[in-house]
């Protein structure tokens, strides 16, 4: 337990109940009670969660004076527990005028414990008499910042697993992905010097378009240089936290997290709880007031990430925001290329043609999962049949991936139904020959969505349409389309039924 350092401690002149400064024992012993109030007052969790690193500095002159170290926490402390402390402290100060939060030093390194009283770790022994007469760590504080816990804080902490395969060297670039690999470089080359400019560097896209290959490949970056960075997965650090707590080592934990050069921090998407979330802004906090450099990938940006905390997401938007794009198909080719290449490194026999590389590159357009996918199966065709594979042969192997990704097939019946539903109308008049213009508007839509969504030809549509000429149909297909060029609420209409179909 350390002694609050004689310039804090003095600081404070106006009167009030405590006028005089508090000496450090006395201070760091009623800190303590203080602790202890809290946390029978608020729970277990909740202390541990906000209350391990505030220390008190200074009661005097009316004031108390307490420290943080983030901005993120003084400002949570500030908004929910305030009421609290000052409660606390009032139980053993008497009421005071003025309870300050401030932020301590952001500086790299370890927070300045010895200058200060610190609530005790839980379970930890309880500290000793402070020595007044000069800086000495508690022991629980020792334990938090130097030594591994056991168990499950020490498991949560080893990061999730690497694929040994994602490295800068097999990722494929692109014009989707060019940003985000160069910025993912920088960040890789930028560690253990300075963060780089860009820092929280944010990576979103689609599903399999390559964020945890970029992610990792910093993280292997990181290993091969010796760095202290950890990979986390969002599942990954809830397990860890909830295993922390279980273990009464989250503030150990806390500190491990914050101890680290880079976080890499993957599928944010899926952090969910309010505690929960709430310890991961406080540790990007830390982190980024550090200088330390955060990487995070989620599968859309930052501000629309709902579930998140209002105030880490607006952190996480401050830096690079990158968006990973669809992959065009000179890139899907490139990715097909190395995976075959990487294929054959195993099976050496194994080969596709240009012809059926140019097909599956043609027809999978989703993403790079899928495009892995398609070599296995292939490679499992030939394995099988050891027949040379052709591209009939390879359409069929790959039927089920193509189709999956196909848009849905729209059914003239449906947009009949759902147009005649919402114009109020029977799917009856949309199909008559009656020619009053509540029906013929809804039935030039329904012809204009029943050509632009299916590929049914004009004569067909008339067919479909109580036997109409195929003219008909093209004067309403044009019409319509006229008409959305100038009436905006019409192509509101028009694109809402549309995407009401496609759903
Ligand atoms: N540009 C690329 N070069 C090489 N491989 C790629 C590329 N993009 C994606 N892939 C491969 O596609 C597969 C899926 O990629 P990854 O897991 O990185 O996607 P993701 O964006 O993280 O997806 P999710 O959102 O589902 O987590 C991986 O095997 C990855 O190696």
């Amino acid at each position: 337990m350390g002694v609050p350092s004689k310039s804090a401690v003095a600081c404070a002149t106006e009167s009030g109940p405590f006028s005089e400064p508090v000496d450090g024992q006395r201070l760091a012993q009623s800190w303590l009670r203080c602790c202890e109030r809290l946390r029978a007052e608020l729970g277990d969790d909740i202390f541990n969660s906000w209350f391990g690193r505030i220390e008190l500095e200074a009661v005097a002159g009316g004031h108390a004076r307490l420290s943080v170290p983030t901005r993120f926490l003084k400002s949570w402390i500030d908004t929910h527990y305030l009421g609290h402390i000052t409660a606390a402290l009032a139980a053993e100060f008497g009421a005071l005028a003025r309870i300050l939060v401030v932020v301590r030093s952001s500086a790299r390194g370890e927070p300045q414990l010895a200058a200060a009283a610190v609530c005790p770790l839980p379970g930890a022994a309880k500290p000793r008499a402070v020595s007044p007469a000069g800086p000495e760590r508690a022991p629980a504080a020792r334990r938090a910042s130097s030594h591994p816990a056991p168990g499950a804080f020490a498991d949560a902490l080893v990061g999730s697993p690497l694929d040994r395969r994602l490295t800068f060297s097999t990722f494929q670039v692109g014009r989707s992905n060019q940003l985000a690999f160069t910025a993912a470089q920088r960040v890789a080359e930028s560690l253990g010097g300075r963060a780089s400019a860009f820092c929280p560097l944010f990576i979103h896209s689609a599903v399999g378009l390559g964020k945890t290959h970029l992610l990792q490949a910093v993280a292997h970056t990181a290993a091969a240089q010796g760095r202290p960075a950890i990979y986390l997965t969002a599942e990954k650090f809830m397990y860890g936290f909830v295993a922390a707590l279980q273990a009464q080592t989250s503030i150990a934990f806390k500190e491990r997290l914050r101890a680290i050069d880079l976080l890499i921090f993957d599928d944010a998407q899926f952090l969910q709880g309010k505690t929960i979330q709430a310890e991961f802004g406080h540790a990007l906090n830390a982190l980024l007031d550090a200088g330390r450099e955060v990487i995070v990938a989620a599968d859309r940006p930052p501000n629309d990430l709902e579930a998140l905390d209002e105030r880490v997401r607006s952190r996480l938007g401050v830096g690079l925001c990158v968006e990973i794009g669809a992959l065009d198909e000179p890139l899907r080719m490139k990715i097909l290329e190395a995976r075959v290449a990487a294929a054959r490194a195993v099976q050496p026999g194994f080969d596709l043609s240009p012809a059926v590389l140019a097909f599956v590159a043609r027809s999978i357009r989703s993403n790079g999962r899928d495009l892995e996918g398609a070599v296995n199966r292939l490679l499992a065709h030939g394995t099988l049949t050891g027949a040379p594979l052709t591209v009939e042969a390879a359409e069929v192997a790959i039927r089920d991936l193509i189709r999956a990704h196909e848009p849905k097939r729209v059914k003239i019946e449906d947009i009949q139904k759902l147009v005649a539903t919402h114009y109020s109308v029977s799917r009856a008049d949309i199909l008559s020959s009656r020619r009053t213009a509540v029906v013929v508007k809804p039935r030039q839509v329904a012809m204009f969505l029943a050509k632009t969504l299916t590929m049914r030809s004009l004569p067909e549509i008339g067919r479909r349409f109580g036997g109409r000429d195929h003219t008909t149909v093209l004067h309403a297909v044009r019409k319509i389309e006229a008409l959305t060029q100038s009436d905006g609420s019409l192509k509101e209409e028009v694109d809402l039924l549309k995407r009401m179909l496609q759903d």
